[in-house]
């Protein structure tokens, strides 16, 4: 998974305008528009392995005689995922263009509610994606005035990090992953996040094409009159550089340039792994003030739920992962969308149904389910279950739950086990402390399959 790289933007030159002469009078046209670089947000792509480097829009085209208007160069739109943010490194700051009405917006897109548990202004707020929100910090239009820039610019400096000391902390940072990265080269400075992409079809220009230049006849006042021409279309044939000769008005301008630093963020810092009806979902309602659907069958979660738990001094967001079954890896079930979510978490929270094997159900004991989730992730991507993890024993009210949980304890060494009712919120309070130490790197510890004994 790419989630950072560096790109360049490169939009079209304005095309030229023309100078030509019917009957003594000037009847060239003004060069087309260059076309713009857009980046547009699309959940069809889920990380920037896809997207070209260099990305460059076409120039507009030439104006001709009899007053025609050259053509519009074509835009160039690259996908990029949702939560992409832009940090700018040279160029102008992108600015947002419009959001593209989602007629055919996938059921795994980031949902709209998150939802905090206790409202708690004072609280530092992480990494979210909020959709429906546009954090375009400046979307300053490219057209705005050099002034009006330089202050942003000014103002943003006061922000600036080097960008590569805040890449490296967050790929080492509470023992997460390591998501793969692009070198970006030496120190630089950055404006770091610019904007922020977070809506299906949402858009930003990065380059904005140049103007076309003026034709003659938009030169000249009144065109009716005849005038001496200096040189007219058919000349300039002749004229190897012809831009050489001609006036500043009739030069198209150039497009603008860009160098981006594109950063995907995680959609939350903890997800809820677990099989279908483990009680996820009820859980992700208990921890916070999320509202998912809950039902007793599997696969009520069709998408990831998120909540936020406010913490005096932290803010996590937690996302509660649609149910995962055997074979998930081969797309089973719900298959790889909902696996790629779990690429873009930092703690893994196992949620474990005690009560899956008793009182004659058919369900696998906890232990084994640990197994199964494991290795499911493994399947889909080496490494995926590699990162701090913990695991919640629900459905502690169940007749008989509590020897299974003792049995898990003892089958299961080396990561802290919570039991909870989610249904009755108990155990709740420990558990919320627990991610918070794992999320904040005051505790950690990983389950992998050697720490679990299935015999
Ligand atoms: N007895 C008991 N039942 C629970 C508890 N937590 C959840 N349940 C029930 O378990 C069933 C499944 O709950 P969900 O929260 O929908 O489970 P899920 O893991 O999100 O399910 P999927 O969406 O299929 O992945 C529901 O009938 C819940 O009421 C609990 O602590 N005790």
């Amino acid at each position: 998974m790419m989630d950072q790289c560096k790109i360049f933007a490169k939009a079209g030159d304005g095309g030229n305008g023309c100078s030509s002469l019917r009957k003594g009078r000037p009847d060239g046209g003004n060069g087309g528009r260059g076309g713009d670089v857009i980046l547009e947000c699309s959940h069809r792509v889920w990380d920037f392995s896809g997207l070209q480097r260099h990305l460059i829009a076409e120039k507009g085209g030439p104006g001709s005689s009899k007053k025609l208007i050259g053509s519009r160069g074509a835009d160039k739109v690259a996908r990029v995922p949702i939560g992409s943010v832009v940090h700018l490194v040279n160029g102008d700051i992108p600015s947002v263009v419009k959001t593209q009405s989602a007629t055919d917006v996938d059921p795994w897109d980031i949902p709209g509610a998150l939802v905090d548990d206790f409202p708690n202004p004072g609280n530092g707020s992480t990494s979210s994606v909020t959709s429906g929100e546009v954090k375009a910090m400046h979307s300053t239009s490219c057209s705005s005035s050099q002034d009006e820039e330089t202050d942003v610019k000014k103002s943003e400096k006061s922000r600036q990090v080097a960008l590569t000391d805040v890449f490296s902390q967050l790929s080492t940072s509470n023992g997460a992953p390591e998501f793969g990265t692009e070198d970006i080269g030496e120190k630089q400075e950055i404006l770091y996040n610019v904007a922020e992409l977070t809506e299906e079809g949402q858009q930003i220009v990065i380059a904005r094409g140049g103007e076309g230049g003026l034709g003659n006849v938009s030169c000249v006042k009144d065109s009716r009159k005849p005038v001496t021409m200096a040189f007219s279309c058919q000349h300039m044939d002749n004229v190897q550089d012809p831009d050489s000769v001609l006036s500043s008005q009739q030069a198209g301008s150039p497009g603008s340039e860009t160098v981006l630093i594109l950063e995907l963020k995680s959609i939350a810092d903890v997800s809820f792994v677990g099989m279908p009806n483990a009680g996820k979902s009820t859980l992700l309602g208990a921890i916070s003030r999320a509202k998912p659907a809950v039902g007793d069958y599997a696969f009520t979660t069709l998408r990831p739920n998120l909540g936020n738990l406010n913490y005096d001094d932290l803010s996590i967001t937690v996302a509660d992962i649609p149910g995962l079954i055997k074979g998930a890896h081969q797309n089973r079930g719900l298959g790889h969308a909902f696996l790629r979510h779990i690429e873009r978490t930092k703690v893994l929270a196992y949620v474990v149904d005690l009560a899956a094997a008793l009182n004659g159900r058919k369900g696998i004991p906890p232990w084994e389910q640990l197994r199964d989730l494991i290795l499911e992730l493994e399947y889909h991507q080496d490494g995926l279950s590699k990162r701090p993890s913990l695991i919640v024993a629900n459905k502690t009210d169940e007749e008989g739950a509590e020897e299974v949980y003792k049995e898990l304890k003892r089958r299961v060494q080396g990561v802290p086990i919570f039991p909870v009712c989610a249904v009755l919120g108990e155990g709740i309070a420990d558990l919320k402390a627990g991610l918070k130490m794992l999320v904040s790197s005051e505790m950690s510890s990983e389950l992998c399959l050697d720490q679990i004994l299935l015999a």
